[in-house]
């Protein structure tokens, strides 16, 4: 229970109605939720106005309202705030509600188009090797101590990230890594936060278009926030827009990269030459000076260690724990090897957008594999042009490329699957379609031939599917067992 004049010191508002002197007894975005003498913020969604939800949310006992416009038809007794932003006010009374425990950890945000979840992960590692208690909170998890909780969303709403930052408290952390999307800045979901260290991997176009992000700048302005909310800020050199990212930036500046002279720098980077064997190694130097490996492969493996070991380096923690961290390090469906027959590698990977198709394909060609393979779909409800750019990227990379469906979500299966094909048919690429992952899946194991690398991308850590708006169980570890049992014999 909080007084709401305790919360309120932290929001500018117009008071509609009613007392500050409410008790209330905690805070929700979602009427569905709200619980006697709740605070129930209404935000404007993208499919609906929560200020729809105001009268359902005083039946279920809200004490206060926050909204961004007067209400009506609210009995007397309940105070309505009115705010110019709810999602900042929402942002900014979760911080209040749990007493900022943000403050008392070392906070490291992660964010970039792509190698947010590596980066993270590698961080995370190598504070733990160093014997620090870390929290983790991303795309794939949250972990805190031995506890791991699927994720809803990259970076949680206010109210949950809030939470989670108490309960790392209590359980003893000391650090926590996450992950900062650039649709969290946009919704001011991590609003109250002043991160110790903001890391910045690169910037791609993406996240454009389908209730995203109106355009690139809108896109690249709520990307280069967390340069305005950390203390120390640590960015890619060798981006191409680094100039444009660092601009307006109030923090103090750290660099990584391996092309451009920058304070932590990758020199006489190497790809592993043994045949299966998918991994970097290179010398840090600059601002630290010692030999890396890391177990995964291809150049953005260099960049996104990198990054890691400038945060790092700048908490002090010792090469020895980067190192051993960074040699044994794996990120559930980032490059993540299964083993299925000798003479063929098969990666899981989350590549979904023609950015991180594009590296990761160019980086594999770079092992010499017999045949390239690439099998991917796209994600219904979402961005139009990934499917058009994918299929381009895999034509152009791959020496075959197999098109199936990732999530369709809403959208009809086939029709995803007719934009991939009309981006291939912009190269000479091969390429075969089977709409049912399964199958597809199947079919690359059936005609494999020594030498095959695999990649199947964009579905990563992800065990479900989902499909005319419903969610259905697939996890492609456990496709890929059922096939080998299945063709057991005729393989
Ligand atoms: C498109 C988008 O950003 N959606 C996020 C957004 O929901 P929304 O705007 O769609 O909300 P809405 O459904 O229109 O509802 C508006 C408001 O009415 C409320 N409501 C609604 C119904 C009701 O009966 N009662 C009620 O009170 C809702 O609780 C909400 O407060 O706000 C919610 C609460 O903060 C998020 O959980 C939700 O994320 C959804 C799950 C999502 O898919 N988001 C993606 C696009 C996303 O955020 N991705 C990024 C990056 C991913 C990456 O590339 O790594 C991420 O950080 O996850
Ligand atoms: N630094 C990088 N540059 C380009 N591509 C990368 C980089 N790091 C990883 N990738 C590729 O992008 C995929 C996604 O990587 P990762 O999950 O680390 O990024 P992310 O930023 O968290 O992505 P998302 O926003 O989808 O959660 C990987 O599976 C890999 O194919
Ligand atoms: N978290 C991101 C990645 C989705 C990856 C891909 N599997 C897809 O469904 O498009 C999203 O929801 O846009
Ligand atoms: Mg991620």
């Amino acid at each position: 229970m909080k007084n709401m004049r305790t919360l309120q010191k932290r929001i500018a508002y117009q008071l509609q109605q009613g007392s500050l002197d409410a008790e209330v007894t905690g805070i929700t975005c979602d009427s569905r939720k709200v619980q006697p003498q709740n605070v129930f913020v209404c935000i404007r969604g993208n499919r609906m106005d929560g200020h729809v939800y105001a009268e359902e949310a005083v039946e279920r006992g809200a004490a206060v309202l926050v909204a961004e416009r007067e209400l009506e038809g609210i009995p007397e007794k309940v105070t309505v705030l009115v705010v110019k932003d709810s999602r900042e006010a929402l942002a900014q009374l979760s911080c209040a509600w749990e007493d900022d425990p943000a403050q008392h950890l070392v906070t490291i945000g992660v964010t970039g188009t792509k190698g947010k979840t590596t980066t993270a992960y590698m961080i995370y590692e190598i504070l733990r090797k160093a014997g620090i208690r870390a929290g983790l909170i991303g795309t794939i998890e949250t972990r805190i101590g031995e506890k791991s909780i699927p994720s809803e969303n990259t970076t949680p709403e206010p109210v949950v990230l809030q939470k989670l930052f108490s309960e790392m408290m209590r359980e003893g952390c000391t650090h926590v890594v996450m992950e900062v999307s650039s649709q969290a800045e946009k919704q001011h979901r991590c609003d109250g936060i002043t991160f110790d260290y903001g890391v910045f991997t690169n910037i791609g176009n993406d996240h454009i278009g389908a209730g995203e992000h109106a355009s690139f700048a809108e896109y690249l302005s709520c990307k280069k926030k967390l340069l305005r909310t950390c203390r120390t800020g640590i960015v890619n050199r060798d981006d191409k827009r680094f100039p444009e990212i660092i601009r307006q930036s109030t923090c103090r500046l750290v660099t990584f990269g391996c092309r451009e002279k920058a304070d932590f720098m990758a020199a006489d980077a190497a790809l592993d030459q043994a045949p299966g064997v998918l991994g970097v190694s290179y010398r840090v130097q600059g601002a630290a000076d010692f030999p890396v490996r890391v177990d995964l492969p291809g150049l953005f493996s260099v960049s996104n260690s990198l990054a890691a070991i400038a945060v790092c380096a700048q908490m002090g923690i010792p090469e020895k724990a980067m190192q051993e961290a960074l040699s044994a390090v794996r990120v559930r469906g980032r490059c993540e090897a299964v083993p299925v027959y000798p003479e063929m590698t098969l990666l899981i990977d989350y590549a979904h957008n023609a950015m991180s198709l594009e590296s990761l394909l160019k980086t594999l060609r770079k092992y010499h594999p017999k045949r390239l393979i690439c099998l991917f779909g796209c994600g219904g409800n979402r961005a139009r042009d990934r499917r058009f750019q994918m299929g381009e990227v895999s034509g152009r990379l791959a020496d075959l490329t197999v098109i199936t469906s990732d999530n369709p979500r809403d959208e009809e299966p086939q029709a995803i699957l007719d934009d991939i094909r009309t981006g291939i048919g912009k190269t000479e690429g091969a390429f075969v379609e089977i709409a049912d992952r399964k199958e597809a899946i199947r079919y690359v194991i059936e005609n494999r031939q020594p030498g095959d690398l695999v990649v199947l991308a964009g579905k990563g850590h992800e065990t479900y599917q989902i499909r005319k708006g419903k969610r259905y169980e697939m996890d492609e570890r456990v496709l890929i067992r059922e096939i080998l049992e299945e063709s057991k014999g005729n393989v």
